[in-house]
């Protein structure tokens, strides 16, 4: 049975400290340049080609959020870098994370609108289930702000070379500042089973819906511009030229909320509690909405003794596992749904507990 042999993973791999890795398979060496976070290997690892695009690493004996990764060898991101770097030997490691903790949201609109006050009654309100994106920036903070809370505050040089070495999922100008979203920002906080929440301005929103992130966008706008500045100078954390240039820049911003097909919805911010309920109920989440984290629970498999592929499904038995139940030791992995990848992770992957039949597997969980 299965379509593609797993073999275990004994190939050889040396890194020279550059990125740059030697593979050895047999007698033949290639210089390969490796990018994204790479796992700790030993050589007790499954290895499974899926299609031609990527292959599936099972770590043995590994922790639940270290035992699946991916080293991508022709997916789009590879294939971009590779005309980046000039290149036809490059490859990507990705870490594999099971479930999907939904779309992550962005929120857009001009300073002073109210978006930091709208998601600190989300988070607030729905603490397990939203998580805030820490972005980076070379402003100064704000008296109260915490570095890696609010954000995380950077000098410009760091952030330039972090931006050229694709940490960054979008970064922007913005009224004079740097500011960015790195990638692990986004991760950190879908790793955790949570939907991300993304605070960006306009520039931002533009160059993450042309990325492979599948965000919902929404636009925040003023009942008015009188109102805009009015909030602005109550806040009272800007001089009055950082808030003229601020109230300069809505205006552009304000016309650039209308571009067709950037936002998905748009709210007016006039009450606020009004506009907070017009917010939840977009989102789905009504007065009945449970507040619970609802991410994919997990389960192990700490050592797996025999791997086989059929279709999108592998199938694991485990028989060192100690469940008390010897037929709990069989598992799918099913590989049907994945999304993202390098630089980010592989999400999308679903794990479930058979048990053995006499021509087959039975589904337990
Ligand atoms: N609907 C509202 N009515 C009146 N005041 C509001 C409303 N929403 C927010 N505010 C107030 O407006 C000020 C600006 O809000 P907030 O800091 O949330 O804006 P922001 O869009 O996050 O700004 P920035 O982009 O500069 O970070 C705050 O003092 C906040 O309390
Ligand atoms: N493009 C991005 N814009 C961002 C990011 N983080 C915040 N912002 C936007 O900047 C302005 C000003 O913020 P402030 O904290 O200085 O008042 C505001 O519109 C934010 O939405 C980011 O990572 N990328």
């Amino acid at each position: 049975m299965g379509e593609a042999p797993a073999f275990l993973f004994d190939d050889l791999q040396k890194s020279n400290g550059n990125g740059v890795d030697l593979f050895c398979r047999g007698r033949e060496t290639t210089t390969i340049v490796v990018l994204g976070t790479k796992p700790s290997l030993s050589s007790d690892l499954w290895a499974l080609p899926l299609g031609e695009d990527r292959v599936l690493v099972i770590k043995n004996g590994a922790s639940t959020d270290d035992n699946l990764w991916f080293l991508e060898v022709d997916t789009p991101y590879v294939r971009q870098q590779k005309k980046v770097l000039g290149s036809d030997n490059v490859v990507a490691w990705s870490k594999g994370v099971m479930g999907y903790a939904g779309k992550p949201i962005v929120i857009s609109g001009p300073s002073g609108v109210g978006k930091g006050t709208l998601i600190a009654m989300l988070m607030k309100e729905f603490p397990s289930m939203f998580g805030f994106s820490v972005s980076h920036t070379t402003r100064a903070s704000r008296e109260k702000e915490v570095n890696g809370v609010h954000y995380h505050f950077t000098e410009r040089s760091v952030m330039e070379k972090d931006i050229k070495d694709g940490k960054f999922l979008e970064f922007a100008q913005v009224h004079g500042n740097l500011y960015g979203t790195s990638v692990e920002s986004v991760e950190v906080v879908a790793d955790s089973g949570k939907r991300c929440i993304l605070d960006i301005d306009v520039q931002g929103a533009k160059s993450v819906r042309a990325s492979s992130l599948d965000a919902i966008f929404i636009f925040i706008c003023p009942p008015s511009y009188e109102d805009l500045e009015k909030r602005l100078r109550s806040r009272g954390t800007e001089t009055e030229e950082q808030l003229q240039k601020r109230l300069r820049n809505a205006k552009g911003e304000l016309e650039q909320g209308k571009s067709p097909g950037l936002f998905d919805h748009v709210l007016v911010n006039d009450d606020l509690e009004a506009c907070y309920q017009s917010l939840k109920n977009l989102l789905g989440l009504d007065k009945s909405a449970d507040k619970t984290n609802q991410s994919v629970p997990k389960i192990g498999f700490p050592m797996v003794n025999l791997v086989s592929k059929v279709g999108n499904k592998i199938y694991l038995n485990s028989t060192m596992l100690n469940l008390g139940n010897a037929s709990k030791n069989s598992f799918v992995l099913d590989v049907s749904s994945l999304k993202g990848g390098a630089p980010g992770r592989t999400r999308g992957l679903d794990l479930y507990s058979v048990f053995s039949l006499a021509n087959g597997f039975g589904m337990l969980s």
